[in-house]
């Protein structure tokens, strides 16, 4: 009796032994789940969290999420210095004498819902002094996204141009692949700033000028895309989401929980989504992403706009067509899925002169699929571009253009820890290291060519705009995004004479509300 009584109490012990130690397993597990993998962050430490000796001296710039706010933050982790407009700010670009030229969301830009248009540009002045306010949002167009600056102060942006129902199927697309409110169609307009307000549009490209299709044999761009990389088949395919009731969408949009320029049929509207841009003065080339396609495209800005919505003039002889393209070549019918690169990419750019790998591209690759057993990740690709001694893009007969694989490319070692499935960016170092924002966490940190992060710092800060009506902002679940963190040295011309000392007191760090809140509305 006693020997069953002792055998049971052992056999109690160890079950309850056994439990508590698979339960601290599983709770570590679920912990590093919540540091390594919740693509917002919500619950990992912020600020600095890795330095290194012998770093790069300079700052990061970033758009405090929900705010008006962009700040510059030292190697220490130290907020140095701010700029704040009168907007919430979505992304930045630092001026030679201190100013900035600004994407600020404009709350009351009209028709276009979804994330991502802003609807102005401004520039701020070092000591945060509105010196140009520009607006370019209306019914038919919207600012989104991106832009870029040229080296004549002009700017290259992206825009949404609406196009109708009826524009779509006279243009070739399939009824079933087109929105009932009609796809937004994509421009980039060069802006020339006059004055505190205006600007003259000095240059235009509109991808509506450059599609083909294989699909209505009366129109006129009727072709065969796999025999003309150089034009994008209007007839990608394209998902459109089912439509949604008036009623239904009235009390999403009193729940927050719709942009409140939905419409019924809108969601399926945005189907190029571009989402980066980027000007190289010594090619006079435009280098752009669109995440919807999976494809980045180049186009030649040497054109007038005349020739920009033709095949022929500017200094690559092909109009406003494609000169390059790469991500994702079943988009003309060379290759298969097995070919595709690129996974909603953001923030193509061209490595500029004097840094390592000059007039290569890089960009995030977001959302790259794991393998059956993996979830998905991100990656930073590095291209070679292929050129002929003439500089002109090589494309092989029946082949999708080059290269086969990246020059170069930053994977996390688990690889799926390093994960933003939107936003987000990378670039170069003059050291050869590379820059990254994972937007969706904030987490802003430098890699080296071999992939060592060397520095890195979690965004801890967000600010409290409102919307109009005054109600808050959910704050769930991007509370720290950033959609572009740039870093920049120490001797960029903008510092010249400006005492960068951090900021006495530092801004409050915005930290989540304890557990027993997070069952109310933010
Ligand atoms: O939530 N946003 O602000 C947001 C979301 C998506 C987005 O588009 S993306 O292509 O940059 O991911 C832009 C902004």
């Amino acid at each position: 009796m006693k020997k069953i009584q002792i055998y049971a109490l052992t056999v109690l012990f160890l079950s309850i032994f056994s439990n508590c130690t698979k339960q601290k397993s599983i709770d570590k597990e679920a912990a590093s789940e919540k540091k390594d993998r919740n693509m917002f962050g919500h619950h990992i430490p912020r600020g600095l969290t890795v330095n290194s000796e012998n770093l790069a001296p300079g700052y990061v710039m970033y758009a405090v999420p929900n705010s008006s706010l962009i700040y510059l933050v030292n190697r220490n982790g130290e907020v140095v210095h701010q700029w704040k407009g009168n907007y919430e700010v979505f992304h930045s670009y630092l001026l030679d004498d201190g100013s900035l030229f600004q994407a600020a969301i404009d709350p009351d830009y009209p028709i276009f819902d979804d994330a991502g248009p802003y609807g102005r540009i401004q520039k701020i002045s070092w000591d945060s002094k509105v010196l140009w306010d520009f607006e370019y949002a209306n019914d038919d167009h919207v600012l989104h996204h991106d832009f870029a600056l040229m080296p004549n102060d002009h700017i290259l942006a992206i825009a949404y141009e609406a196009k109708s129902f009826e524009d779509a199927i006279a243009g070739g697309r399939k009824p079933e692949l087109t929105p009932k409110s009609g796809p937004w169609m994509e421009k980039i307009i060069e802006i020339d700033p006059q004055g505190s307000r205006g600007a003259r549009i000095v240059w235009e490209w509109h991808i509506a000028d450059h599609l083909i299709q294989d699909f209505d044999k009366s129109k006129a761009n009727y072709g065969n895309p796999a025999d003309h990389p150089e034009l994008l088949d209007f007839n990608i395919k394209h998902h459109i989401p089912p439509a949604i009731t008036q009623d239904s969408l009235d009390i999403l949009i009193a729940l927050d929980k719709a942009d409140k320029n939905q419409t019924p049929y809108s969601k399926g509207s945005d189907i190029y989504h571009i989402n980066a841009i980027h000007y190289n003065a010594d090619l006079d080339q435009i280098v752009f992403s669109s995440p919807e396609i999976n494809e980045i495209f180049i186009i030649d800005h040497s054109t007038s706009t005349q020739e920009a919505a033709g095949h022929q003039g500017g200094n690559s002889g092909k109009g406003g067509d494609f000169l390059y393209r790469w991500g994702n070549p079943t988009n003309y019918k060379r290759g298969d899925t097995i070919d595709r690169q690129l996974f909603y990419q953001h923030n193509v750019k061209w490595i500029e002169n004097e840094k390592p790998g000059a007039g290569n591209l890089t960009l995030y690759n977001n959302d790259i699929p794991g393998r059956k057993d993996s979830l998905n990740y991100s990656a930073i690709f590095e291209l070679k571009l292929p050129k002929d001694e003439k500089g002109n893009y090589i494309l092989e007969k029946d082949r999708p253009f080059g290269p086969v694989q990246p020059s170069w490319k930053y994977i996390a070692k688990d690889t799926v820890s390093f994960y933003s499935s939107f936003i987000s960016g990378a670039h170069r170092m003059k050291s050869g290291n590379t820059f990254i924002n994972e937007g969706a966490k904030g987490r802003f940190f430098e890699v080296t060519p071999e992939g060592e992060v060397v520095w890195e710092f979690l965004n801890p800060y967000r600010g409290e705009i409102r919307k109009l009506n005054g109600d808050p902002v959910a704050m769930m679940p991007m509370t720290y995004w950033v959609f572009r963190a740039t870093f920049i040295p120490a001797d960029h011309p903008a510092f010249k004479g400006k005492e960068l000392k951090p900021l006495d007191p530092q801004p409050d760090v915005f930290t989540l509300p304890p557990k027993e809140k997070e069952g109310e509305k933010p």
